[in-house]
């Protein structure tokens, strides 16, 4: 056999005929921008110099997941000049919570496929769209749907639109997200507002900011205590007391997995003795890069089911997208409001 594996940009190995007209592995003097010489292996000792279309398409999926300044930047002018705006507040809607972006008055919409070398949203209940405007006189950008680590992008490329938000002119990142309640004080609908993580991804080896540094965006080796601002956290209690949802409302850890599947009971006793409230499968890569180029952090989970954290046959105690979609959305105008008053309140302070 004359072929050889290459990643295709799904995670799966492709093996390739020898398509690119070359039978021999000669080279031909042809020159490409992407070319990398290879050892063909055959055993001829002979080196093939031209790619396939499999290769040039993988290399430029390698490409695009580095997003260097430059890139960013790029994608930061297309949406200030496409929008007439610098944005103050970048909101990351979670599974379900997409109405956060509804809200917004006078919205320009982008759709991700059409902002260049954005990736684009593969879950239900994430849009796919970037939304500009106002809410409460204050200039926002609301991402209606995440990249998540399951959907196949590493963490850098996740998290990469929140260093677009800092080159939009962003100061303070509103993350939100549906996660599992861990405390058993939580019950399905409340709100925890998120004072710290556990990060999973990170006990793995796994960093948004792997790779070299460019001190551009932050430090080489960022400090995360005091990642989520406390101000922010007292002003949301206040609110929620204002609102009366006082009892619904919590302060707790929330950890990130890295998904797709929901846990097993001894993963959720583990999360619990290490001091998580609630386990998601997001938000942890977003603060980090957020807070390596020193944007303010509020972040709540929104818990769409208790966890169970005792052995039993009851299938009902199964997590599942549904129900996150559904309580997702007998919860959105809470969460709309909470939002909303707080963004005001950064907007008049800030007057
Ligand atoms: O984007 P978030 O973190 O809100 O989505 C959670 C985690 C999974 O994507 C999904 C599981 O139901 O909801
Ligand atoms: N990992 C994880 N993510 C969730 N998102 C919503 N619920 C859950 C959950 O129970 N576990």
């Amino acid at each position: 056999m004359t072929g050889y594996k290459v990643a295709n940009g799904n995670g799966t190995a492709k093996t390739n005929g020898n398509s690119n007209g070359h039978s021999n592995g000669h080279c031909n003097g042809h020159k490409s921008a992407d070319y990398t010489a290879q050892e063909n292996p055959t055993g001829s000792g002979k080196i093939r110099c031209e790619l396939t279309p499999e290769e040039l398409r993988a290399l430029r999926v390698l490409h695009e997941d580095t997003y260097p300044y430059e890139v960013i930047e790029e994608i930061a002018d297309f949406i200030t000049k496409g929008s007439g705006m610098r944005p103050k507040i970048g909101i990351i809607c979670g599974s379900g919570l997409g109405s956060l972006a509804d809200i917004i008055q006078d919205p320009k919409i982008f759709e991700y496929e059409k902002i260049p070398n954005f990736p684009v949203s593969t879950v239900e209940g994430h849009a796919g769209r970037l939304v500009v405007g106002t809410l409460e006189g204050a200039t926002v950008m609301a991402m209606q749907g995440r990249f998540h680590f399951y959907e196949g992008y590493p963490l850098a490329k996740c998290s990469m639109p929140v260093r677009v938000m800092k080159l939009c002119g962003v100061e303070y990142l509103f993350a939100t997200n549906a996660a599992g309640g861990i405390n058993p004080r939580f019950a399905v609908g409340d709100i925890m507002l998120m004072h710290d993580h556990v990060n999973m991804l990170g006990f793995a080896g796994n960093s948004p900011l792997q790779g070299p540094n460019d001190p551009r965006f932050g430090p080489r080796f960022p400090a995360l205590v005091n990642s989520y601002n406390k101000d922010l956290i007292n002003k949301a209690i206040e609110i929620g007391k204002a609102m009366g949802i006082e009892s619904n409302i919590h302060v707790g850890v929330y950890s990130c997995l890295g998904g797709p599947n929901y846990e097993t009971i001894a993963e959720l006793k583990a999360l619990r003795m290490m001091g998580v409230d609630a386990v998601g499968m997001s938000t942890v890569h977003e603060v980090i890069t957020a807070r390596h180029c020193d944007m303010k952090v509020f972040a709540f989970s929104l818990i769409t089911n208790k966890c169970a954290t005792e052995y039993s046959d009851k299938k009902d105690e199964e997590a599942n997208h549904e129900e996150v979609m559904a309580v997702a959305k007998n919860r959105q105008k809470a969460c709309c409001e909470l939002v909303s008053r707080l963004i005001r309140e950064i907007h008049l302070a800030s007057a």
